[in-house]
């Protein structure tokens, strides 16, 4: 069975054309799948759906099994807190608390504080090369450390399912390709399962698979053979042929 089993999906706002319409997909354990379209076809809807952020207007997603998009407040909220990762473009640091402090802030908001605190924080910190910056305070930090700080943060929990919302979108191509190699071994390593969303074809050609959304709906999918140049080359000629208006640097 899939891990994430996405049935359906339907999202209106309001009396607008559907955001998502009747969109399905299985997305394996321990895959790596990226999730790209034109601007407005529906990615950031569909991962906040999947993030229990957002209710669908009808369909269903399941993760191992269960039936999250049911599930009330609560029950949602603890599923967001034990088996999610979440990684958004404004991920907001608290500026008072040291990196380390920061780092460990999804431990350490609700008793009990775990025994092991101080290794679990410096594992994240080592796997995103921030053991030096630990002491250190947000605004004394590049925004590509900043980025990679809130990626620890996000799996100091160690979530089964990892969603990424254009994690790179604010960094320079420098400080991307560090994040994304950090992402692509931690995912390797720790045998999370992510869902990256983006518009941008050298992010996506760090995942497994690109799956192509157009108007809410299913267009097309490319699978990795382990070429990342080949496969971005791939990806960048299946969004040529998906039309739609595309962010400027998505192609070129
Ligand atoms: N809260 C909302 N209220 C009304 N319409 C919305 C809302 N959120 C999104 N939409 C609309 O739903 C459609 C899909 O939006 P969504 O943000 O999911 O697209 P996207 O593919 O992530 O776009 P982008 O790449 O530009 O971020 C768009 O037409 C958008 O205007």
């Amino acid at each position: 069975m899939a891990f994430v089993q996405i049935r359906h999906l339907t999202k209106r706002y309001g009396q607008h054309r559907a955001a998502l319409d009747d969109f399905s997909l299985d997305i394996a354990a321990n895959e790596f799948v990226g999730i790209m379209g034109p601007s407005g076809v529906g990615k950031s809807t569909l991962l906040n759906i999947i993030a229990t952020l957002k209710k669908p207007t009808s369909g269903t997603v399941f993760v191992a099994g269960q039936p999250v998009t049911k599930w009330r407040d609560a029950k949602a909220a603890n599923f967001r807190r034990t088996q999610l990762g979440l990684m958004i473009q404004d991920f907001r640091l608290l500026p008072n608390l040291t990196i380390g402090d920061n780092i460990a802030l999804p431990l350490t908001l609700l008793p009990p504080r775990p025994k092991d605190l101080a290794e679990r924080v410096a594992q994240v910190a080592t796997q995103f090369s921030l053991d030096p910056l630990l002491t250190r305070y947000p605004h004394q930090l590049s925004i590509g450390q900043q980025q990679r700080v809130a990626a620890a943060r996000a799996i100091i929990t160690k979530p089964s399912l990892i969603l990424a919302d254009e994690p790179t979108a604010s960094l320079d191509s420098h400080a991307a390709t560090t994040f994304l190699q950090h992402l692509a071994k931690l995912h390797h390593e720790a045998h999370t399962t992510t869902i990256l969303v983006t518009h941008d074809a050298f992010t996506a050609s760090f995942c497994d698979r690109i799956v192509f959304i157009k108007d809410g709906r299913f267009f097309a999918a490319v699978t990795s053979k382990g070429n990342q140049q080949q496969f971005f080359e791939q990806i960048v000629e299946t969004a040529a042929i998906s039309g739609g208006r595309w962010r400027d640097e998505t192609i070129n």
